[in-house]
């Protein structure tokens, strides 16, 4: 981190969001590398990953950890990858279109490439087994923060709302220097199931 140690991330939120965007941005190409490579094994691992999943991941930008080293290798095992689409019908929720190497993609709103899928072929979250969601910081009960465009929260309120042992599984990415010693949990905000960063895979118990 930018940050030295010695002094406390800030307690705003936005100004915790930009502080925790600038630390992930930092990061050295080379460093990086090496993160994202220690990120991808610990996914690999999964225990979930035993049997065939629709699983959502996300194009990384912004300093991002890139597990799309790990996607690529679990879809030659037979799980298909899906992209976060936001919906044109103004209600700032995710759908979700099934992504391949080659697939056509166009740009949204933020200049992130989603598929270019039609509306119709397009999965809501429900249908989703799990999901790798990118953070923009965490803390270690679950709770996380991510843009701020609160996308993923709307799109997966049923998780709060009506949880059913169908809901895809939430697991954040986020490399270490990302983590907080405790962040607000809204009545909205849909706490993460697990988290992977560098150092491990850790499952939340609630
Ligand atoms: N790689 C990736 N894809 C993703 C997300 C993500 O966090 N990462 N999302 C997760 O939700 C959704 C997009 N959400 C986003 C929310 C805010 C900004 C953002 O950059 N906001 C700028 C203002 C940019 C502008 O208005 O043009 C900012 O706050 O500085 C980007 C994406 C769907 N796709
Ligand atoms: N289920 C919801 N229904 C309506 N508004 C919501 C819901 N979830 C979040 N919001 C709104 O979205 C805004 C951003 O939420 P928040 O700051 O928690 O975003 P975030 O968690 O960083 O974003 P994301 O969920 O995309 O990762 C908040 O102002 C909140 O009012």
């Amino acid at each position: 981190m930018n940050t030295p140690s010695n002094q406390q991330p800030p307690s705003d939120p936005r100004a915790l969001r930009r502080h925790l965007r600038q630390a992930r941005r930092a990061i050295s190409i080379s460093q990086r590398q090496q993160l994202d490579l220690q990120i991808c094994q610990h996914l690999l691992q999964l225990p979930q990953l035993d049997k065939p999943c629709k699983i959502a991941f996300y194009m990384a930008g912004d300093g991002e950890a890139d597990i799309l080293h790990a996607a690529l290798s679990l879809m030659k095992q037979g799980h298909q990858f899906y992209l976060p689409i936001i919906d044109s019908d103004g209600t700032n929720r995710l759908r979700f279109g099934l992504w391949q190497p080659d697939c056509a993609m166009k740009a949204n709103r933020f200049d992130i490439a989603e598929p270019d899928v039609a509306f119709k072929d397009q999965l809501t979250g429900l249908q989703l087994d799990l999901i790798f969601m990118p953070l923009v910081g965490f803390d270690l009960t679950g709770n996380r923060l991510g843009m701020g465009g609160g996308f993923y929260d709307r799109t997966l309120e049923f998780k709060i709302k009506q949880p059913s042992a169908d809901d895809p599984e939430l697991i954040g990415i986020a490399y270490q220097c990302q983590n907080v010693e405790q962040l607000n949990r809204e009545n909205w905000d849909v706490p993460l199931d697990g988290l992977i960063s560098e150092q491990c895979y850790r499952k939340f118990s609630r």
